[in-house]
């Protein structure tokens, strides 16, 4: 479609149109004429009759009520008519791939003028790569599958596949083996746990927590088993499908009988006759990824014990959606296995070992879990910046009032400190082995979970107050505050619920006090 031209307007000439069927408004230095759109306008015809709007400039009424994005759809950018003579646009729309410059918007090593030791520059160059990629092509889907519950569009899984966006969501290790990451700004042998966490925070920021499980969560947490405990025929085989997109994977642990108390779980799987086969029977519940996975890492009771064993979606397999409170798109689902026969050789680990199998990838999911939680929190804390300047009470922003300011202060404290205990944690990854990792840091990470997610219902909180009726509305400016409080407990749930974080951190503190401390 031809744009059409755009003439230049004096504010006087803007002025004489000022009546209901001749009328014009300024916003941002450019001239609409609403006189036919504002028998459509979703807020009402009255509000453009008040006596300070028509043919007069609009502009702090207009960023009091809606998003910037608003004058960005196709359907009302075309009421703009011309712009005003002299004058320019100030306000910046949502730049693809850009770092925001609002303060605490982005992690320090992010900001202009400040400085890290942990970050290089190929983290840099990854950073970069994925925020374009990400606000490019995820985000535009992650909106609308969040809207219409689908699952995460096959296109872009499939370009997340061929830039080996999944491979390296699984971490640094033996996956990445050949492969170009991210058209090569990163190579598998220098990737690390920072270039891990930037994949993570960038996803993090889709302001869309279904589509984001939706989005190889599955991956993330179900894989790993296999990677490390099947053999090499099954190893390669489903790494393959899975890491290029082709097919789906869950970890299915938790049933309606047990969750986190493991020992307490009823699905079954007994050996047949000849012993070649695993027969499964039983049920699993909220697995993620489950309505449309091809793999689910199951979690049985066996004669020795608890076992784990990949189970390919076939006969005896039936899953379906399970409502939660965040969309579908997650792909949350009931599991039922009535009698399902699976070959021995998909045992993942020892028999009787699947506690180990388990447990061994807890702290890298829990920490990955931890990026996440702090990417989507500093969203919440720059959308509250942001209103609270362009949002005006009793005659004033919003930002005047001390209250107000007391929530922003707790806010960023919030998530500066987790961003920063994060980083930390992730540099001790970095420099240990995964052995020293399980016996170090899983109490730390347990601890850091706990606290990252319990900052972060603070801060959604804090948000819905800050924001009022528009943080429960889920149109218009609220609309990221109402979805990230409505669906914030998910992280406070996932990898274990925070008392038991807490109290696992604590429990190894113990554990580890010398004998001869003494006050
Ligand atoms: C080109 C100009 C405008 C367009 C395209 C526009 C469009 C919209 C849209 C799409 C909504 C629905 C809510 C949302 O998606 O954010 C809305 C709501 C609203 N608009 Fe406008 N609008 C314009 C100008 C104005 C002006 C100048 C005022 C006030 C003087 C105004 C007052 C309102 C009100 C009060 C609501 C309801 C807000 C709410 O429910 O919180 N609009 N407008």
């Amino acid at each position: 479609m031809a744009s059409k031209q755009l003439r230049e307007y004096t504010r006087d000439e803007v002025a004489k149109h000022n009546k209901a069927d001749d009328l014009w408004i300024i916003i941002d230095g450019k001239v609409y004429d609403v006189t036919r759109f504002k028998g459509m306008h979703p807020g009402g015809s009255s509000v453009f009759l008040d006596e300070e709007i028509p043919g007069q400039d609009a502009t702090e009424a207009f960023y009091a009520l809606h998003r910037h994005e608003v004058l960005q759809r196709p359907q009302y950018a075309r009421l703009q008519i011309g712009t005003v003579t002299g004058e320019e646009s100030v306000v910046v729309a949502r730049v693809a791939g850009a770092l925001s410059k609002v303060p605490y918007a982005e992690p320090t090593w992010l900001t202009g003028g400040y400085h890290s030791s942990y970050y290089q520059e190929s983290h840099r160059q990854l950073q970069k790569a994925m925020r374009e990629f990400v606000d490019d092509v995820v985000y535009p889907d992650a909106q609308l599958r969040e809207e219409d519950g689908k699952r995460p569009s096959p296109e872009v899984i499939e370009k997340m596949a061929d830039l080996n966006i999944h491979a390296m969501r699984m971490g640094p290790g033996k996956h990445l083996k050949g492969k170009t990451l991210m058209n090569g700004v990163v190579t598998p042998e220098g990737f690390d746990y920072f270039h891990e966490l930037v994949v993570s925070q960038e996803i993090g920021r889709l302001g869309a927590r279904g589509y984001g499980d939706g989005l190889n969560a599955g991956v993330v947490i179900g894989l790993p088993p296999v990677l490390n405990f099947a053999n090499a025929e099954l190893r390669k085989r489903v790494s393959e499908e899975v890491l290029s997109g082709r097919k789906f994977i869950s970890l299915a642990i938790s049933e309606a009988f047990a969750g986190s108390d493991v020992q307490g779980l009823k699905t079954t799987a007994k050996k047949s006759e000849d012993g070649k086969y695993w027969i499964i029977n039983g049920t699993k519940k909220w697995i993620t990824n489950g309505t449309f996975s091809d793999y689910f890492t199951v979690g049985c009771k066996t004669e020795d014990g608890f076992t784990c064993i990949l189970v390919e979606r076939g006969e005896g397999v039936e899953t379906k959606p399970i409502k939660t409170s965040y969309s579908s798109a997650a792909g949350t689902a009931y599991i039922t296995f009535e009698n399902v026969k699976v070959p021995v050789e998909n045992t993942l680990g020892p028999e009787g070992g699947g506690i180990f199998v388990i447990l061994s990838n807890f702290n890298h999911e829990r920490w990955v879990m931890c990026c996440s939680s702090a990417r989507a929190q500093r969203t919440i804390v720059e959308e509250c910046l942001k209103w609270t300047a362009q949002r005006k009470a009793f005659g004033k922003p919003l930002n005047s009032q001390a209250v107000i300011r007391a929530k922003l202060a707790n806010m960023i404290a919030r998530v500066e400190s987790v961003q920063t205990w994060l980083e930390n944690i992730t540099y001790q990854m970095n420099n240990m082995s995964y052995k020293e990792q399980a016996s170090k840091l899983a109490g730390p990470i347990g601890l850091l979970k706990m606290y990252s997610t319990r900052c972060a219902q603070d801060t959604a909180r804090d948000a819905v107050q800050i924001f009022g009726g528009r943080g429960i509305t889920k149109t218009g400016m609220g609309r990221f505050i109402e979805h990230y409080y409505r669906t914030i407990t998910f992280d406070s749930l996932l990898g274990g619920a925070e008392d038991v974080l807490g109290d696992l951190g604590v429990r190894q503190a113990i554990a580890k006090m010398p004998k001869n401390a003494r006050l």
